[in-house]
């Protein structure tokens, strides 16, 4: 169980994320949908902690997010939009390293490739790929390593039709094995294959994420 409670965020004195509670159960897709600027990616950000939170606490089954521990990294996998690669690795050497680190063996990377129909470019460097290959290679990184939280930011970028079809379903199959889904997404349709609850964030310019949630949809 993801527990968000009264999470706050503000640049400059403008309140982005006000007042913030929700909780995701294993087993659900939640997505944070609506208006560009309304703060859906400062809530993943602080969520995971690559943003200073002004206020509230995130906690996984239990413990701090803030407390790193080795089960709590283990568990939670953010693929926002903010991947470095290495620019002397090759796509399969990427997901090959990331299975090493979390002990996983060493078929998971082909059968990642094949998923994400990435299967002819294991040896190219993810300088080359086209944005949709990069972003088919961002989330094959969730297919080679353990994970029961997925925190992803507008997953449907640069994607293919055939690309968020699979992506709907994965997510959907993911949450059906007991797993939890966090996402910010613009596609609807997306959210619908994946049967996410949706939380429908305000217009911008306005302190927009704010105050519990409630089940609006699913
Ligand atoms: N580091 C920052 N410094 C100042 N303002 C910021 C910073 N990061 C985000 N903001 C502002 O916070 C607000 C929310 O931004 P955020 O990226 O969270 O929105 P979003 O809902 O994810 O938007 P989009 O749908 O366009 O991706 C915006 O007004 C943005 O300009």
């Amino acid at each position: 169980m993801l527990e968000v409670e009264s999470l706050r965020r503000a640049f400059g004195g403008v309140t982005v994320v006000d007042d913030l509670t929700f909780t995701l159960a294993e087993g659900e897709v939640f997505a944070l949908v609506g208006a560009n600027g309304a703060g859906k990616t400062t809530t993943l950000r602080c969520i995971v902690g690559l943003d200073e939170r002004d206020g509230g606490s995130v906690r996984w089954g239990g413990a701090s997010l803030d407390e790193r521990e080795p089960a709590t990294r283990r568990d939670v996998c953010a693929l926002l939009d903010d991947t470095a690669w290495f620019p002397d690795l090759t796509v399969a050497e990427h997901l090959a390293l990331l299975a090493r680190a979390h002990g996983e063996e060493a078929h998971v990377i082909v059968d990642a490739l094949d998923a994400l129909g990435l299967a002819d470019l294991g040896d190219r460097m993810p300088a080359t790929l086209s944005s949709g290959q990069t972003q088919r290679l961002r989330l094959a990184q969730a297919l080679v390593r353990p994970w029961r939280l997925l925190v992803l930011d507008e997953p449907e970028q640069r994607l293919d039709v055939d690309g968020r079809e699979w992506l709907g379903h994965y997510l959907r199959a993911c949450a059906d094995e007991g797993r939890a889904v966090l996402m910010a997404s613009h596609d609807r349709t997306l959210c619908d294959l994946a049967g996410a609850r949706l939380l429908d964030v305000e217009a911008a310019g306005e302190p927009t994420i704010e105050g519990v949630v409630e089940d609006t949809d699913g």
